[in-house]
Parts: C-alpha cells; sequence; structure tokens
C-alpha cells in the first residue's frame, strides 16, 4: 500500500465515474426546482375563488403566458412551472371543477415546490472522498453534471503466461485452463481498479521482457536503450501499448525457480526496483512486488490459481486499495474446524462464517480454487497457531464493488 501512489484526479463522464472516489466538492450546478412548480396536478389559482379556468400548463410544455389575474385558475401538471402570481394549488381530488369554473378550498402556498427549495444552486452536496455510488451518479445528474472530476479507477494490464495454459474449451493432454485471468477482471473490480487489458504469452523471457521492457519504454526511454536491439519493436506494437497505460501490471506465473520460470529474471534485466521478493505465506510464497521504470507496480502472481488468488489478496488488493483512497477491512473469528499451522509461513485458509465461528470448508490446495469458491473469507492462520481468534480476509461475493 505504500508504494502506491494514486492517480491525478480526472474527468470522466458519469458512466465510467460509478464507484471511484470524488476529488472535488459535488456542487449543484442548478437549483432543483429550478422553477417554482406544482407538487400536484390540479389548478394553480389567483386571488379568492371560485376562479375561471383560464388555461393549462404541463410540464416540459410552453410555459403559462400571462400572470393569471386574480380569479382566475391555470390548470396545472405536477412538475410544471407554477404561473406567477398564483398563490397555491389545489389538487383535482380537492377541486370542484366544471370545465370552465373551479371552486375549492386551497392552502395558501401548498402543493408549489419553491425554486431552490430541495437544492439551493451552487449548495456542496457531497464532499471529496466520497465513493460515486449508482445514487450519486443520479443526483449528479439531476444537479446538471455530465462528467465528474474523480480519483480514476486504477488500469490493471494482466499478462498470462504458460505454454500450457488455454483460454477455452476442454483442456487437451498437457494443458490447463487458465483459472486465474479469469478471476482477475471481478476481483481487481471489487477493490477499486479495472482491467483494461489481458495479454496472453508463451513461456520464455523474450516475451515477457518485450511486455514488460516497453511498459519501461513507453515512460522511461532511457531504461529501455539499455536493452537489446530494435527487434523489439513490432512486439512494442503487439503488446506493450494496452500495458503501458496501466498503474499496475499483474504477471499470472513464471514466478517460480522452474526452467520457464523468468519474471524475476526479466524483471533484473529490465531494471525494475524489486519491492518484495516473496512472502512468507501458504500457497503463494513465490509472489513479487516490483516498481516498473517509469513508475508503475508490478504484481507477479504464482501460476497455482489458489495461490495467485492468495497473492492477489496479499498485494494486489492493497495496492489498488491506497490507488483508490479505500481502507481494507479485516474482522476476526474463532477457527471452528481443524487446522495444521504451518512451521515458519503464515496460512491462509478458506472459510465460511457461521454462528460457531470461521468453519474451513476444505479442497484448499494450491491448484485448486475450490475451497476459496466455497468460502466467503480466507482465515489467516499464523506459523505454529495453537488455537485462538484469527484474522479473516474477505473474498468478494457476487458482481459488486466493495465501498469500504
Ligand atoms: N523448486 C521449486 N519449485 C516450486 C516452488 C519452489 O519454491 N521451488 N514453488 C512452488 C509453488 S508454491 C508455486 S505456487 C509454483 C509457482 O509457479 P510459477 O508461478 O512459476 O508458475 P508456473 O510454473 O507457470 O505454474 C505453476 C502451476 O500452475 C499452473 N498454471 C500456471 N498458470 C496458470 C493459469 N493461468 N491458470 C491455471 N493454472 C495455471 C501450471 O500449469 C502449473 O501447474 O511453483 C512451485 N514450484
Ligand atoms: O504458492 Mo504455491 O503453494 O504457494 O502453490
Amino acid at each position: 500500500a505504500q508504494a502506491a501512489s494514486p492517480p491525478a484526479p480526472a474527468w470522466q463522464p458519469l458512466s465510467e465515474a460509478l464507484g471511484c472516489r470524488l476529488a472535488a466538492p459535488l456542487r449543484a450546478l442548478v437549483a432543483v426546482p429550478g422553477v417554482d412548480v406544482s407538487a400536484m396536478d390540479g389548478y394553480a389559482v389567483a386571488g379568492p375563488g371560485p376562479w375561471r379556468i383560464a388555461g393549462r400548463v404541463l410540464a416540459g410544455g410552453a410555459p403559462y403566458g400571462a400572470a393569471p389575474a386574480p380569479g382566475e385558475a391555470v390548470e396545472v401538471a405536477t412538475g410544471a412551472p407554477v404561473p406567477e402570481g398564483a398563490e397555491s394549488v389545489l389538487p383535482y381530488e380537492l377541486a370542484d371543477a366544471d370545465g370552465v369554473r373551479v371552486a375549492g378550498d386551497p392552502e395558501p402556498g401548498k402543493h408549489i415546490r419553491r425554486r431552490g427549495e430541495d437544492v439551493a444552486e451552487g449548495a456542496v452536496v457531497l464532499s471529496p472522498g466520497t465513493v460515486v455510488t449508482p445514487v450519486a451518479l443520479g443526483l449528479a445528474a439531476a444537479l446538471g453534471h455530465d462528467e465528474l472530476l474523480v480519483r480514476p479507477r486504477p488500469k490493471v494490464a494482466v499478462v498470462v503466461t504458460g505454454d500450457e495454459v488455454v483460454d477455452r474449451g476442454i483442456p487437451g493432454p498437457g494443458r490447463v485452463r487458465d483459472a486465474i485471468g479469469p478471476f482477475l477482471p471481478g476481483l481487481v473490480a471489487w477493490a477499486g481498479g479495472r482491467v483494461t487489458t489481458t495479454t496472453r504469452l508463451a513461456d520464455g523471457p523474450e516475451a515477457l521482457f518485450a511486455a514488460l521492457d516497453g511498459e519501461a519504454d513507453a515512460r522511461a526511454p532511457r531504461a529501455a536503450e539499455r536493452g537489446r536491439g530494435g527487434a523489439r519493436g513490432s512486439v512494442h506494437g503487439r503488446l506493450v501499448d494496452p500495458v503501458s497505460e496501466a498503474g499496475v501490471v499483474v504477471v499470472c506465473g513464471a514466478s517460480s525457480r522452474g526452467p520457464a520460470d523468468h519474471l524475476r529474471a526479466v524483471v533484473a534485466e529490465i531494471g525494475a526496483e524489486v519491492l518484495v521478493d516473496g512472502v512468507a505465506v501458504r500457497p503463494g510464497h513465490p509472489q513479487l512486488l516490483a516498481r516498473l521504470p517509469g513508475g508503475p507496480l508490478l504484481v507477479g502472481l504464482p501460476g497455482n490459481p489458489f495461490a495467485a488468488l492468495s497473492a492477489s489478496l496479499t498485494l494486489l488488493v492493497p495496492i489498488l486499495r491506497a490507488l483508490t483512497g479505500g481502507a481494507t477491512a479485516h474482522g476476526t473469528s474463532a477457527l471452528a474446524g481443524v487446522v495444521r499451522p504451518h512451521p515458519h509461513d503464515t496460512r491462509l485458509v478458506p472459510v465460511r462464517r457461521s454462528g460457531r465461528g470461521a468453519v474451513p470448508v476444505g479442497h484448499d490446495r494450491p491448484g485448486s480454487l475450490w475451497g476459496a469458491a466455497l468460502a466467503d473469507a480466507l482465515a489467516v492462520v499464523p506459523p505454529g497457531w495453537s488455537g485462538g481468534q484469527v484474522e479473516l480476509i474477505e473474498l468478494p461475493q457476487g458482481a459488486g464493488q466493495s465501498v469500504q
């Protein structure tokens, strides 16, 4: 979280601003209502009754031209401007009308919404830092806004590596379906960010170097000059453009020590600054955090899908919360079930909360998301734990963004 520097405020169309935090006070650009309008369907009356029906005004229709004289009534729809000079509105239900004349006993001033009565022009209705909820969008529109100055949602570029990883259908012999690419957009949105691109790379340092060094190239040309020759150029065009826009780059796989695991070597070669080189957590210990030349953060997720989820919650989500000004709320709970702690690392254990405490749901092998899909939280079990309350890390439920 400390490594994250929030993006500069930017004007976003209303539809893009949902879920962002306001970077400036939200002011009313107009008064609501904009003019004195009727709050009821009925007759706007001037002076004492009975009244002669002199005309009609509908919401959105032409305003009534002249001020009604005392003894005159103008038929008005809810939301229609009340003609100047009318003192109150007599709702149809209380009116005795025959099409020409109307009688009744209106309360003076009643059923007229005065200009600015709901919101005065210029009033500050929401303060900076407020999350733009669906309701806030409606309010902003009502107050005349088409765009809002917000902290933009951080853009996250995803790079999925692995010769064996396929992205559709039944995986053939020696192949596995990508299980990380599909969970990242929802997880990132839940934490306040936006996955803008998912790039698939074969194993091998070349493609990864091109993708990440292009990122460096786009922001800090000198870092790239150190690198390889001009052959990279064409690769830049294909891979790098979406990546170079991102504030956070997530690389899935290639994080460990095998012959096809080149992430650390490539990170060193492009001159990235390693901030976190592994975390004492199971699963997910090979995870990595680095700052790429030019500023964006790189999060390396291990290829085992549950390890990737563990690493996402450990490194990626806190970064996104910091970038968006959100907080990460962690509860604590007793553990209602048998859990074996790891001797020297923290374990993250999928659990479901119940009245008895957090119940481990099992199916928690690093290569499988089954347990995490059954769970609503991950229990943080410290090394050597021997009972007692544990911290819980929320798992996203449903499609919504969590607002904390
Ligand atoms: N000698 C060591 N070997 C390993 C260690 C270690 O410390 N020393 N750590 C193990 C742990 S723990 C993990 S986790 C993995 C991390 O591996 P990588 O990040 O290098 O990823 P890969 O080797 O490419 O893949 C590991 C595993 O995951 C599958 N995979 C990869 N990407 C995906 C994906 N997008 N969706 C689904 N599954 C994926 C891949 O097929 C492998 O089975 O390293 C251990 N080894
Ligand atoms: O990160 Mo591995 O266990 O941590 O699958």
